[in-house]
């Protein structure tokens, strides 16, 4: 098998006395859509947060596309940097700015960009998540939640990322809009090859676009497999995640 994009081994994380996560391994393959899930406060967004750098390990070892994040240097986090897109919750856009100039915020990094062409990159991201020719012009605050999710998406992918991490994309929108963009996120994901770590509670996103699965508990990640395979694990809050009522229901079942 080809070597993982992301590969943690031994991750620990504390604050304080809390021990978030302790010896925790992780690898995820080119090319899929891995669903991260987890009771409340198992430590899915620390995760997140530690792949991209906004958390420190107290202990463990990161590899994003061959490259070492632990070892503090600079140039690797660099080129990884650029590899790499993220979306938070709520899009995380700056208000201040239109979503044309949200999306050509990451565009800046590339030099000799001319504004124009750095304009132009940035619609055709607006028109890749399916936002029309009008959105670029406007504020975050003019947006739906739905609408500020794609512009969210569409930065994370202005630099062609091999990789993008979402927070719980669809939380907030209505079962139609979630939908479309559970759809959005997978047809990216094929017609680009994508890597998606995608941090989510919401079972029918998971039944949708995962091609694998991945459970924290117990301050690691339990087990990863599909979501055929989830259904087999004998372990208490697994079997009640994917054998619960709305499991059913993402299922399509009674
Ligand atoms: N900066 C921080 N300082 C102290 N504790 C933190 C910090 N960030 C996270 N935690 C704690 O770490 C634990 C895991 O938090 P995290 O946000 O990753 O959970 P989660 O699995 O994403 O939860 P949810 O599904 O509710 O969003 C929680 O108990 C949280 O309070």
């Amino acid at each position: 098998m080809e070597d993982p994009v992301i590969r943690l081994r031994g991750i620990r994380n504390q604050f304080g006395s809390q021990v978030v996560h302790d010896d925790l391994d992780l690898d995820v393959q080119r090319g899929e859509i891995l669903g991260v899930v987890g009771g409340s406060g198992t430590g899915k967004s620390v995760l997140m947060k530690t792949i991209i750098g906004l958390q420190t390990p107290r202990a463990g070892k990161i590899e994003v596309l061959g490259h070492d994040l632990t070892g503090g240097d600079p140039a690797a986090r660099a080129v990884v940097e650029d590899n790499w897109g993220v979306m938070f919750q709520d899009g995380a856009l700056f208000s201040s700015l239109t979503v044309r100039e949200n999306v050509e915020v990451p565009l800046k990094r590339v030099p000799g960009l001319a504004p124009e062409a750095r304009r132009a990159l940035a619609d055709l991201k607006i028109a890749m998540v399916g936002l029309g020719p009008e959105a670029g012009g406007k504020y975050p605050s003019e947006l739906s939640g739905g609408m500020r999710k794609r512009a969210g998406l569409a930065r994370a992918l202005a630099l062609d990322p091999e990789i993008v991490f979402l927070d719980e994309p669809t939380a907030g929108l209505d079962p139609i809009g979630a939908a479309e963009f559970d759809r959005l996120i997978h047809g990216l994901s094929r017609a680009l090859g994508l890597t998606v770590f995608l941090v989510t509670h919401d079972l029918d996103t998971l039944y949708a676009v995962c091609d694998r699965v991945a459970v924290l508990a117990e301050r690691r990640v339990l087990v990863t497999g599909t979501i055929e395979e989830m259904a087999r694990v004998d372990h208490p809050w697994v079997h009640d995640y994917f054998h619960g009522p709305r499991a059913r229901a993402a299922q399509g079942g009674a």
